[in-house]
């Protein structure tokens, strides 16, 4: 079980994220929503240690999560990856097994193997040797997610991972979500698409700032906590 118990960040005295607390067990897939500026990535961040936390605590299988970082994989957002950064399909991917092979060992057979069944898996093997920078935004999105498939983890964290893709890739993204829960991992996955990717989620949490609501989608999704959350912007969206 994931366990987040309120869980704050300041930025330079301002408050990011407010007494966040919530739980995940595995097989489940969280999805954060909220307005722009809401905090959803840094409470993301802050879970996974990349922000410093003002309070709180996030444990895993009842420890601290910081001890315990090879668990997880992270997908950041599309936008805070430098896409001009020259590397090749495969070798991102298989900078998800330098933890197991080290970075100056040649990678093992069976790390060889593994990223090998990811990239085939989100239908990017025979783009292995290509420059990341030579990909469409979806085949992008996909390299990430063999990336993260390849680390094995537990905890997989995805922040807007439906931005720029194309039907294919949606297809596949909700597919191996769905494998992967079925495997018992823990999902959690940022996004402001608040279409089919929700009704995929076991759990919602709606956020700005603190947390408005959390629970079911039909819990979540009441006119009420979205007038809340987001505020009178969200009426023009209904016109
Ligand atoms: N490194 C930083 N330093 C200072 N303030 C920051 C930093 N990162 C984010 N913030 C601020 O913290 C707040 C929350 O931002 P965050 O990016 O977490 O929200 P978000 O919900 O992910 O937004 P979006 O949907 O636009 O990506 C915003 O007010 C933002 O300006």
């Amino acid at each position: 079980m994931l366990e987040v118990e309120h869980l704050a960040v300041n930025y330079r005295g301002v408050t990011a994220v407010e007494d966040v607390s919530f739980r995940s067990l595995p097989g489940q897939m969280v999805g954060v929503i909220g307005p722009n500026g809401a905090g959803k990535s840094t409470m993301v961040k802050a879970i996974l240690g990349l922000v410093p936390i003002s309070s709180g605590v996030v444990k895993f299988r009842d420890r601290s999560l910081k001890q315990q970082l090879n668990s997880v994989a992270y997908v950041p957002q599309r936008s805070q990856i430098d896409w001009d950064y020259p590397i090749t399909v495969w070798n991102v991917v298989m900078m998800a097994r330098t933890v197991h092979t080290g970075w100056f060992r040649e990678p093992s057979k069976p790390s060889q193997e593994i990223v090998k069944e990811a990239l085939a898996r989100v239908g990017m093997l025979e783009l292995r040797s290509r420059q990341i920078g030579e990909l469409s935004g979806g085949q992008q999105q996909r390299v990430f997610l063999a990336r993260a498939l390849a680390q094995q983890a537990e905890l997989l964290f995805f922040d807007e991972p439906f931005v720029g893709i194309d039907q294919k890739t949606e297809a596949i993204m909700f597919d191996v979500f769905a494998e992967l829960k079925l495997q018992g991992k823990i999902l959690l996955v940022v996004t402001h698409d608040l279409g089919t990717a929700l009704t995929k989620c076991d759990q919602l949490l709606l956020l700005n700032k603190q947390i408005i609501a959390t629970g079911s989608l039909k819990e979540v999704m009441t006119a009420d906590n979205i007038q809340r959350a987001y505020g009178d912007s969200v009426l023009l969206l209904n016109r």
